[in-house]
């Protein structure tokens, strides 16, 4: 669904990425973590071709990203800023929105179908007629991935979806995400900090470090010495309730 080769960004002379390279499979979730600064956004934001990479090329499901018009960008990738802008329109009106690479000038009753369904899917029935401009940060946060998921995009990018988001709304809304990636045979990009939260929701995991891949793969990477070299954190990672977890050791 995904293959990035040997991708580097710089901020004008500012070197940020270099040789970044993995592919991910439909039906996977993949989470970006390191250190703040690292480049985890940026990296997003290559993906989505909001930046030209200076070096490296992305196939988005076998197309090169860049060679597309931003409404085909659109319709293969639903991308969730860290900050999402709040203009004045109601919350169901936003997430309609989403539907606009696929519509053109007529909203049909299928987009309408949608819109409900993913409403009713983030339990957002009591928000859909509140304006966004007056919510609250994780109010406005599901809005926008529910936007985003109403686009029915092949490759979901998910800046720190859940940083505003009390705990039972960040399990619901990483399960909502991963029932999606299962269901549809998509995939799914998700920058976070909570490791124990990623440990939790994603299938692979990839450390970022000093603007390159520390280490990429299944739960197995996640050990105390990638925690240690990638955060400077010594930690006990163990096994509770099926799931690993990370606990640092002061
Ligand atoms: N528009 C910009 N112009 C110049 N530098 C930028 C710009 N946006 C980000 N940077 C810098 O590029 C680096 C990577 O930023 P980025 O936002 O990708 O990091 P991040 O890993 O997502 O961080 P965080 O975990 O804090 O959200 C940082 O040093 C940041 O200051």
């Amino acid at each position: 669904m995904l293959n990035v080769e040997e991708l580097g960004f710089n901020y004008k002379t500012r070197k940020v990425l270099e040789q970044i390279h993995f592919n991910l499979k439909p039906g996977e979730v993949l989470a970006i973590l390191g250190p703040n600064g690292v480049g985890k956004s940026t990296l997003l934001r290559c993906i989505n071709s909001i930046h030209s990479p200076a070096t490296g090329t992305i196939f988005v499901d076998g197309e090169e990203i860049l060679s597309l018009e931003k409404h085909e960008v659109a319709k293969r990738i639903g991308y969730v800023p860290q900050r999402s802008e709040a203009g004045r329109l109601t919350a169901y009106d936003a997430i309609l929105l989403g539907r606009k690479p696929h519509i053109g000038w007529n909203i049909k009753e299928r987009d309408h179908k949608i819109v409900r369904s993913v409403i009713m899917k983030l339990e957002l029935e009591n928000l859909a007629l509140r304006y966004i401009n007056e919510m609250s940060g994780g109010e406005l946060q599901r809005v926008a991935i529910a936007r985003a998921l109403v686009q029915e995009p092949k490759l979901l990018l998910l800046d720190e979806p859940t940083s505003s988001l009390d705990l039972k709304k960040q399990l619901e809304i990483l399960r909502t995400v991963r029932q999606v990636v299962k269901e549809n045979n998509v995939s799914a990009v998700i920058t976070m900090h909570d490791i124990n939260l990623a440990l939790r929701f994603a299938d692979r995991y990839m450390f970022l470090k000093d603007g390159t891949i520390f280490a990429h793969g299944e739960h197995d990477i996640v050990v105390p010495e990638t925690i240690e070299q990638v955060y400077g954190v010594s930690a006990t990672v163990e096994q509770l309730n099926g799931y690993r977890i990370v606990i640092p050791n002061d």
